[in-house]
């Protein structure tokens, strides 16, 4: 089993599933994909989460995806799954991804129902059995926590850490601080900030105590998210504020004006960008002829902010 707060120390990057035009899955692109993330500087590959479209995929397309990624890595960096669902699918993903090899499991809110703070207990429970993968809980959606929620995670040996990608910052606060007041396993217990477009927040999240992030930009421009992820570690304002006006908050203005943008308008950025990731399966949708257009100006502007930084380690497109 990989130690997990060893190997989570660098930038978490989520890969694009690819497509075919047709919709079907695209193994050879992923393959390139996946070393694409490795050779920009991924600190681990979480495939088939969110930014993969989780909820889109059969079992055996991401059980698929998991033997790409491990295989094109070789080990260079772990390699976690997603996993999710109802109780019986969550348990069945999180199995299947012990069976492939994977070195942990990202786990999804429970489809369409939620329950009481116990039942959320409950179902992480149930759904890690007796799993010897580390799981990372994603508190989003139908899985929002309690702080005596997260607390009573501790006495799931398998569960790792906590990823929010609710939002709620003073709620995660309070998490944080009753995790780690608890003493035992919950003085290591890791916080990922999973924020859609999470390098607009981390700074915020750092103060709090959470520090590590994943990063959904890390599939299209590795370039602006790596200098994002080291200026934050140096806590280097000046190149964190460049970053963030020149880049990321236009890019999360555009972001805003579709439901499922987070994933449809990176996953375009990296086509624009010569990546032949293809199209995203619906519900989500293409961004327009001019949203296209408007992203292209923002990927222009924000490696020109890059080039212009200290050290000027920009690069064309
Ligand atoms: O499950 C997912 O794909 C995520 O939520 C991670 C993304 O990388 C998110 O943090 C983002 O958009 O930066």
């Amino acid at each position: 089993m990989t130690e997990p707060a060893r190997a989570l120390d660098g930038l978490l990057a989520f890969p694009f599933t690819p497509f075919t035009d047709d919709l079907a899955l695209d193994p050879g692109v992923f393959a390139e994909h996946v070393a694409f993330h490795v050779e920009a500087g991924a600190g681990a590959l979480f495939v088939g989460c969110g930014t993969g479209e989780f909820g889109s995929l059969t079992p055996g397309e991401l059980d698929t995806l998991v033997r790409i990624a491990l295989d094109v890595t070789g080990g260079r960096v772990p390699v976690w799954a997603g996993a999710g669902g109802g109780a019986a699918a969550a348990r069945a993903g999180i199995a299947a991804a012990a069976a492939a090899g994977a070195d942990g499991v990202l786990l999804m809110p429970p489809y369409l129902v939620t329950g009481p703070p116990e039942g959320l207990v409950a179902h992480v429970r149930y759904a890690v059995a007796d799993t010897p993968l580390p799981v990372i809980v994603y508190h989003r959606s139908t899985s929002v926590f309690t702080e005596e929620a997260a607390v009573s995670l501790l006495s799931v040996d398998s569960v790792a850490g906590l990823k929010d990608g609710h939002g709620d910052i003073e709620r995660m606060s309070r998490i944080v601080t009753a995790v780690r007041a608890a003493g035992g396993r919950g003085r290591d217990f890791l916080f990922f900030n999973g924020l859609p477009t999470a390098e607009m927040s981390a700074r915020a999240y750092a103060a709090i105590g959470v520090r590590r992030y994943s990063s959904a930009v890390h599939g299209c421009v590795p370039e602006i998210a790596q200098r994002f992820h080291r200026a934050l570690a140096e806590e280097d304002g000046a190149t964190m504020d460049a970053l963030l006006r020149g880049f990321y908050r236009p890019l999360v203005a555009l972001r805003d004006e579709t439901p499922g943008f987070a994933v449809s308008l990176v996953k375009a950025a990296a086509r624009l960008r010569g990546q032949k990731v293809g199209p995203v399966r619906p519900p989500l949708a293409e961004p327009s002829a001019d949203q296209l257009r408007r992203l292209e100006r923002i990927l222009d502007d924000g490696l020109a902010v890059l080039a212009s930084l200290p050290g000027g380690e920009g690069a064309g497109r």
